[in-house]
C-alpha cells in the first residue's frame, strides 16, 4: 500500500527531530520511504498561539496494515518525545496519515483521508511538490486541484 503522510515540528531543533523521525521511519519493517519533500516554515494554524512549524511530506510504501502502520508511526512520536498537552498546541513531532491508497477509513483511531488535510495548506503544498497527482478519494480530486497558494507557507530548505 502506498501512504502519503505529513510531518511538523515546532519546537526545539525542529529539522533535526525531523530528520529523526524519517530516519526511524526508514527503519520500520517491510516498509520503504520513498520520497520526502522539502521542508517548509509555515505559521500555526488553529487558534494556538505558539512557535511557526517546519512541515513537510513524505510517500512511503509498506506491506503493513493500516492499523499496523498507525502504531509504528506512534511509536516513533512516543519515542521523540512527543507530549500530547495541549490539542493543536506545540510538538516535537507530529506524523498524520493523509492518504492510504484509495482507502476510505473510519476507525476510532485512524480516519483517511487525513479529515483535515484538503483544508490546509501546510500538507497541501508539500504533498503537491511530490504528489500532485495523488486523488483524494472522496471529493474526487487530485492534490494539483486542491492546493491554493499561501504565503504564510514558505519554502525553507
Ligand atoms: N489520519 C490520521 N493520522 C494520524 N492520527 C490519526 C488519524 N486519524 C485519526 N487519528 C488519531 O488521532 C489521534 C490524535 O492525533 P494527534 O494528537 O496527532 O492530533 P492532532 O495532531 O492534535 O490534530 P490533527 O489530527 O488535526 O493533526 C491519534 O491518537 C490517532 O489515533
Ligand atoms: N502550521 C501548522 N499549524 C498547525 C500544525 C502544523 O503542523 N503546522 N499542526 C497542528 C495540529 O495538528 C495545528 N496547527
Amino acid at each position: 500500500m502506498r501512504v502519503y503522510i505529513s510531518f511538523g515540528s515546532n519546537i526545539g531543533d525542529r529539522e533535526q527531530q525531523i530528520n529523526e523521525a524519517l530516519n526511524k521511519l526508514q527503519q520500520v519493517r517491510d516498509t520503504e520511504l520513498v520520497t520526502v519533500s522539502s521542508l517548509y516554515e509555515t505559521a500555526p494554524v488553529g487558534g494556538v498561539i505558539q512557535d511557526d512549524f517546519l512541515n513537510g511530506a513524505a510517500i512511503v510504501e509498506t506491506s503493513l496494515t493500516p492499523i499496523d502502520f498507525l502504531n509504528e508511526i506512534q511509536r516513533i512520536e512516543l519515542e521523540l518525545g512527543r507530549e500530547r498537552k495541549v490539542h493543536w498546541g506545540p510538538r516535537t513531532i507530529d506524523l498524520d496519515v493523509l492518504l492510504m491508497d484509495d482507502y476510505i477509513i473510519e476507525h476510532e483511531r485512524l480516519n483517511v483521508p487525513h479529515p483535515y488535510m484538503h483544508e490546509r495548506s501546510f500538507v497541501l503544498i508539500p504533498l503537491a511538490e511530490i504528489a500532485p497527482e495523488a486523488v483524494h478519494p472522496i471529493l474526487n480530486k487530485s492534490i494539483k486541484e486542491l492546493v491554493t497558494v499561501d504565503p504564510e507557507v514558505r519554502r525553507y530548505k
